[in-house]
């Protein structure tokens, strides 16, 4: 497949994602990349999502090997999302979404989830940043962290793939390190609800991610429930917030609740908030101004050599002086089982929020890799011709 890679959109733990175009159709790209030898999250979200096709999951367009400035680069084409994530919409709209808006958002993400599960994948990293919004709706995105589930057993592969997500939004089976099945997902949906009715991810006030993590797991309490909800949003998110997972409602369960049943109500508003004209080509400039984005990693397995869940818990504490506060920026973070460095887990953290964007660009740029460097470097009209995978 021929593309012309445009600007970078996005970063994240596992890989800079940039805009393109496809020579032939004309089609606006998203496009994943990473240094081929450090592809492996990219090689696993390619296997998932090459296998699905759903309207509420960013859709597949191939993937091929190209080599750029000296450089071999593995890249998984996209789905183009122009109008961000549900955690900027939130930003765009104060700090906090309409419930109706919320209903919308949370009815789709569960249809997206309903046909993960009945595929058998775990998503395992549902929050606000991974739900992206195309001009066809809402679409669940990034399954660098998702699994199969054991068709036999109905339990998932843990002892063979370490957990993965991101603290806040684990479930407290995942803080204990027994289990991420399909109910992780539906606690991490309850987070993200949360995260768009308040603006904060939950467990507001815990600001030590090792206390919070101790707190999922082993206390008994589950997040705080907004009182400004309406009772059946309440009830909602009381079915996604069980700390028992058995009792935790399905994705097929909840698609029935009260809740969503005035589901289509906001929708129009909801496609005019975000200015969602599909660009033509890369060379459109309106495309290249969007910010760039920073997302990091946290990566406890590398020093793992227990998983019981006080050693997890310790492991944590080792780190927590790189991790950051959970607030509603850009400082979340995703565990995953790679190899990357301690230095790379959290540059940002001790920033504030003001200053930000501009800290983040400083600490990208403390941070690059070979790949980083060549992909902000990058010109916008550079024709790569990729070794198609099938
Ligand atoms: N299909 C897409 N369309 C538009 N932008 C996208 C798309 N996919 C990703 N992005 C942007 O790139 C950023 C990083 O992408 P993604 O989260 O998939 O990478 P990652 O390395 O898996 O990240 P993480 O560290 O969160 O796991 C996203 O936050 C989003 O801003």
């Amino acid at each position: 497949m021929n593309w012309i890679r445009g600007k970078t959109i996005g970063r994240g733990s596992s890989a800079t994602v940039s805009i393109a175009t496809a020579s032939r159709s004309g089609d606006v790209l998203a496009v994943k990349s990473a240094e081929l030898s450090q592809s492996q999250f990219l090689n696993r979200e390619q296997e998932i999502l090459a296998g699905l096709s759903s309207p509420y999951v960013i859709a597949y367009k191939g993937c091929c090997i190209t080599s750029e400035n000296g450089t071999v680069l593995y890249n998984l084409c996209l789905e183009y999302a122009p109008g961000g994530s549900i955690s900027d919409a939130v930003r765009k709209h104060g700090g906090c979404l309409r419930e109706d808006m919320i209903r919308n958002y949370v009815h789709k993400i569960l249809l997206g989830l309903d046909y993960l599960h009945g595929n058998r994948i775990v998503h395992c990293d549902i929050k606000g940043p991974n739900v992206l919004l195309t001009s066809d709706g809402v679409k669940i995105a990034d399954l660098g962290c998702a699994r199969h589930v054991d068709e036999v057993s109905g339990e998932d592969r843990s002892t063979v793939t370490p957990l993965a997500g991101t603290p806040a939004y684990m479930a407290p089976e995942v803080a204990r390190g027994e289990q991420q099945g399909f109910p992780a997902d539906i606690w991490a949906l309850g987070c993200t609800v949360i995260e768009m009715a308040t603006g904060r991810a939950p467990w507001v006030g815990v600001l030590d991610p090792v206390l919070a993590l101790y707190r999922i797991g082993f206390s008994g309490d589950v997040p705080e429930i907004p009182t400004f909800l309406s009772e059946q949003a309440k009830d909602f998110l009381s079915k996604c917030l069980k700390r028992e997972p058995k009792e935790r409602w399905s994705a097929s369960e909840l698609l029935n609740h009260a809740f969503l049943v005035e589901t289509e109500s906001a929708s129009e508003e909801m496609m005019s908030t975000f200015n969602m004209v599909t660009p033509t080509s890369v060379l459109d400039q309106q495309y290249w101004e969007s910010e760039d984005e920073l997302d990091t990693t946290w990566n406890p397995t590398q020093k793992r050599s227990s998983n019981s869940p006080m050693d997890r818990i310790k492991k944590l504490s080792e780190l927590s002086s790189k991790i950051p506060n959970w607030s509603l920026d850009k400082t979340w973070v995703t565990v995953r089982n790679n190899g990357s460095k301690e230095a790379d887990l959290c540059p940002n953290s001790q920033y504030h929020e003001d200053n930000l964007q501009l800290q983040n660009k400083d600490a990208i740029d403390e941070n690059l890799g070979e790949t980083d460097k060549f992909t902000t470097g990058i010109q916008s009209e550079m024709i790569y011709t990729g070794t198609d995978i099938e």
